[in-house]
């Protein structure tokens, strides 16, 4: 399983990268779940990233938008700051915002929230659209992490339709070390980590010990599972 860790600077970003993540994930913590950065933000990152040992992929995400004319609006300012993924937020009941994303010229990874419930039908029409990725995420931090709010069940069941389409399946939300072993079991090809890697709330500091602490017990885990 791979790892995506949440970054709002340049710092963050190089402390990430040598800390071995494997997704560099753009976002404006205090901002929300799925909070914008500025897009000079976005390419000083970007730039940074390209003279750090090891290329890895970089995401980032575009914020609340109103409509879909804004969201295609925002990804394409998004990707034009050189990531090579866009994380987009997806709603219940948006099949169009879907349709268009999957159109729109760049690779976006829609982002399901689990706060109000999987929506099966759109999860369908998303696995059999042409995104890299499928993402589920929570909205609401003081919730709980992603177990508190799906069941291990509903998240096996995501995992496995997302897998089936042939597309990549990350899981995030709150996630702690201790979900480390649930979340092999589950087995999503990536989870997505803010809160648990910073010193203090998801908006604080991320502290890269935690984030080498992070790798260190997911590569113990990878090899547990392994053995
Ligand atoms: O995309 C991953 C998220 O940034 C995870 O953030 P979180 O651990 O605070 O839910």
């Amino acid at each position: 399983m791979r790892l995506l860790v949440s970054v709002r600077d340049v710092d963050e970003a190089l402390a990430a990268a040598a800390a071995g993540v494997d997704f560099i994930d753009l976002k404006e913590p205090s901002a929300g779940a799925l909070g914008a950065l500025p897009p000079a933000t976005l390419e000083a990152i970007v730039a940074a990233l390209q003279h750090a040992p090891g290329r890895r992929p970089i995401s980032a995400t575009i914020g609340d938008c109103a409509g879909t004319t804004e969201v295609l609006e925002r990804v394409a300012e998004t990707a034009a700051c050189g990531v090579d993924y866009v994380k987009v937020g997806i709603a219940r009941g948006q099949h169009a915002l879907l349709d268009a994303l999957a159109m729109c010229g760049h690779a976006v990874v829609p982002v399901f929230v689990a706060d109000h419930g999987i929506d099966g039908a759109l999860l369908a029409r998303a696995g059999a659209l042409a995104f890299p990725a499928l993402m589920l995420d929570t909205e609401d931090k003081a919730r709980g992490s992603l177990f508190d709010i799906a069941s291990e069940v509903q998240l096996q069941r995501f995992v496995t339709q997302v897998r089936r389409s042939g597309k990549l399946c990350g899981l995030a939300g709150a996630l702690r070390f201790e979900h480390l072993a649930r979340l092999q079991s589950i087995a999503p090809d990536f989870a997505g980590f803010r809160s648990a890697v910073c010193s203090g709330a998801r908006t604080a500091a991320l502290d890269v010990q935690r984030v080498r602490a992070l790798r260190e017990q997911l590569q113990c885990e990878d090899a547990a599972q392994a053995a």
